[in-house]
C-alpha cells in the first residue's frame, strides 16, 4: 500500500523515517515504527482525531442551552392549564412527557454540561515531600455569613475546612474547598488553636479577610445533587443542641419542599428551600440522623407513659413509618385522566356534605364509587345505588385477592371500595371522590392511584358549635339521626382531627377548615381544580 493513501502528516513522518533508515539501517525499532505508521489502525485513529478536532471547532454544534429538561418542565407547567383549550397544546403536553424524549433531553443536557462519567483520575504531580503549595484567599467581609465551617482534623490536629455551604460566599469564591488546611487568618497563625479561637479571630476582623490555606488533594469535590424531598417534620436549628453550627442551619416546616444539594456527610445534609432558590444552602439533619432522633424520642415517650392510658396511642407509632423526608418530583396532570380526590376527616366533620355539594355542581364529573357491604339490604335500598350488597365469603375472598383499595368492619359487617370501581370512574373521565377511614391513607398512596389527599378539618370549638347549631346539623353519632351534636362530640371531633393531623399530616396535599360551609366548599372546588390542572409535588416513585 502506498504511503500517500494515508494521512499526510503520517506520510511525511514515514518519509523522514525512511531517509533516516538509510543511515541507520538494521535498527529493529525503526522497522517497527515504519510498520506502525503504515498500519490501517493508526491511520484510522488519526483520521478520527482530525474529524473530532474539526467538529470541536465548529460553532454550529455548540449546545444552544444545557438545561433543556428544565425548559421542558417549565413549558409543561405553562401548557397544563391550556390543554383543554387547544389540541396543539395537548399534543405538545403529551409529547414532552414521553419517556424517550425526556431521556434524550437528559442525555443532551449531560453532554452539553460536559457531565461525563467516569472521571479520569488526576495525574499525580510529583512534588517534593517538604514542598507545600499554599494559596492565599481574600474575601470581603459583609453581613452575609462566610458559608464555611471549620473543624480540627482528628488525625493531624490541624484546622481544616469542614463544610462549604452551596451558594454561600466561600462557595461562590470557588477558592476554598472542603479539606483545605487553614494556616493563617489575617496573618495570625492558627496552629494549635481551636475552631472557637479561629471564629473569634474572624469575628474581630473587618473588611477583607485573608486566609492562608494548604489546598486539599482535590478528592473532595462536590457535585450538586438534584434530589428534592418533602419534609415530614418541623426543624429549627436554634433549638437543636447537636447542630455543629447554628448559623449554618436551615429552618423548615413540615410540608416544605427542600432541594438537597449535598448528602456527602452522613449526618448533616445541605439543602435549600425550593421556593427560595437564590439563597445559600443550610445544614439540615440527614434522614439517618432524624430517624435515630425520632426512635429515641418514641422510646422516651413509651418509657414515660408505660402503664398509663396513652399506651394505646403510642402503639400507633409502631405501625407508622418514621416520618423524616420523602423524595418527591413534580407530577404533571394528564388531560382527561383525573387523580382521585381523597377526603380525610374526623367522623361528622362534613365530608359527605361537601361531596354532595360537588356532585350537585357537576354530577357527571364528580363521582363517588358505590361501596360494597355484607350487611343485609334495608327496605327502600337498591343494590348498586346505596351499596353493592355481597356475601361475606365473596367479599373476604375479594379482599384477600387485593380487589379492594380500602375496607373495614363496622358492627360485624364488612364495608369497602373496590379498585375496579375507581378505575371505571377514571376511565370515563370522571373525578373519583373517595372518603375512606384515615387508616386507609397509606394503602391508597400507590403509583397506580396517585391520590390527591385533602384533610377536612373542624374549626375551633366555638365556631364549630355555632355553625352546626345554625345549620341544625344532625349528629352522625346518633343512629336514629334525630338530634344535633353534643359538646362532647364536638370536642371528640377536634381531638380526632388533631390526631389525624399528627399521624398523617405529611401526606396531605391540602387542608380545608370546614367552618362556614359555602366558604369551605369554595376552597374545596379550588383545590380540586388545582389537582386537575397544576403540576404538584408527589412521591418521586409515582412519577417515574
Ligand atoms: N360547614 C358546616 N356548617 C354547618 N353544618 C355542617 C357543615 N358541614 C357539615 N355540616 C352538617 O354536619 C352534619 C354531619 O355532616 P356529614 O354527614 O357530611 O359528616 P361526615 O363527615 O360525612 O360524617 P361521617 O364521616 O361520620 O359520615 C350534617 O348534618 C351536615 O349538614
Amino acid at each position: 500500500m502506498m504511503a500517500s493513501e494515508f494521512d499526510p502528516v503520517l506520510s511525511k513522518l514515514l518519509t523522514s523515517l525512511n531517509e533516516a533508515d538509510n543511515k541507520l539501517s538494521g535498527e529493529q525499532e525503526l522497522q517497527f515504527l515504519q510498520s506502525l505508521l503504515q498500519s490501517k489502525e493508526i491511520n484510522a485513529l488519526v483520521n478520527v482525531h482530525h474529524k473530532v478536532a474539526k467538529i470541536g471547532k465548529d460553532d454550529r454544534i455548540a449546545p444552544v442551552l444545557s438545561a433543556s429538561m428544565q425548559v421542558a418542565l417549565e413549558i409543561l407547567e405553562l401548557l397544563a392549564p391550556r390543554c383543554h383549550i387547544s389540541p396543539v397544546a395537548k399534543e405538545l403536553f403529551h409529547l414532552l412527557q414521553t419517556p424517550h424524549l425526556q431521556s434524550l433531553m437528559c442525555a443532551h443536557d449531560a453532554v452539553a454540561q460536559k457531565d461525563f462519567y467516569p472521571h479520569l483520575p488526576e495525574i499525580p504531580v510529583e512534588m517534593d515531600e517538604d514542598e507545600e503549595t499554599i494559596k492565599i484567599v481574600q474575601l470581603v467581609k459583609s453581613n452575609e455569613p462566610l458559608g464555611a465551617t471549620i473543624k480540627t482534623d482528628e488525625e493531624t490536629g490541624k484546622i481544616i475546612i469542614a463544610r462549604i455551604m452551596h451558594g454561600g460566599a466561600a462557595d461562590r469564591s470557588g477558592l476554598i474547598h472542603v479539606g483545605d488546611e487553614v494556616i493563617e487568618v489575617n496573618n495570625i497563625n492558627v496552629e494549635g488553636k481551636t475552631p472557637a479561637d479561629v471564629l473569634t479571630i474572624l469575628q474581630n476582623s473587618g473588611g477583607i479577610i485573608t486566609f492562608k490555606l494548604v489546598p486539599t488533594d482535590g478528592k473532595m469535590g462536590q457535585r450538586e445533587s438534584k434530589v428534592r424531598v418533602k419534609a415530614y417534620f418541623d426543624y429549627d436549628p436554634d433549638n437543636d443542641p447537636y447542630i455543629p453550627c447554628k448559623e449554618a442551619g436551615l429552618a423548615f416546616n413540615r410540608g416544605d419542599i427542600l432541594h438537597i444539594v449535598s448528602q456527602d456527610d452522613a449526618y448533616w445534609w445541605q439543602a435549600r428551600k425550593e421556593v427560595d432558590k437564590t439563597t445559600r444552602a443550610g445544614l439540615i439533619p440527614s434522614r439517618a440522623l432524624q430517624e435515630r432522633r425520632i426512635i429515641h424520642e418514641r422510646n422516651q415517650i413509651s418509657k414515660d407513659t408505660s402503664g398509663s392510658e396513652s399506651k394505646t396511642e403510642n402503639d400507633d407509632f409502631d405501625r407508622e413509618l418514621i416520618p423524616t423526608y420523602e423524595e418527591v418530583a413534580k407530577l404533571f396532570p394528564r388531560p382527561g385522566v383525573y387523580r382521585p380526590i381523597v377526603l380525610i376527616g374526623a367522623p361528622g366533620v362534613g365530608r359527605n356534605e361537601l361531596i354532595r355539594l360537588l356532585s350537585t355542581k357537576d354530577s357527571e364529573k364528580y363521582i363517588s364509587p358505590v361501596p360494597y357491604t355484607t350487611r343485609p339490604m334495608r327496605q327502600g335500598e337498591v343494590s348498586g345505588r346505596e351499596y353493592i350488597f355481597v356475601s361475606r365469603e365473596k367479599m373476604e375472598a375479594d379482599i384477600a385477592s387485593g380487589k379492594f383499595i380500602e375496607h373495614g368492619e363496622f358492627k360485624g359487617q364488612l364495608y369497602g371500595t373496590s379498585a375496579d370501581s375507581v378505575k371505571n370512574i377514571m376511565n370515563v373521565g370522571g373525578v373519583c371522590i373517595l372518603n375512606p377511614h384515615y387508616q386507609a391513607i397509606k394503602a391508597l398512596r400507590t403509583p397506580q392511584l396517585k391520590p390527591y389527599i385533602i384533610h377536612i378539618k373542624p374549626p375551633a370549638f366555638q365556631e364549630l358549635k355555632m355553625s352546626r347549631l345554625t345549620s341544625k346539623a344532625i349528629s352522625t353519632h346518633d343512629e336514629t339521626r334525630s338530634r344535633g351534636f353534643t359538646d362532647d362530640e364536638f370536642n371528640e371531633m377536634i381531638k380526632s382531627a388533631d390526631r389525624i393531623e399528627f399521624l398523617y399530616g405529611h401526606f396531605f396535599d391540602d387542608t380545608i377548615i370546614n367552618d362556614d360551609l359555602d366558604a369551605a366548599f369554595d376552597k374545596l372546588e379550588k383545590s380540586v381544580t388545582r389537582a386537575e390542572n397544576e403540576s404538584i409535588w408527589a412521591p418521586a416513585y409515582w412519577v417515574q
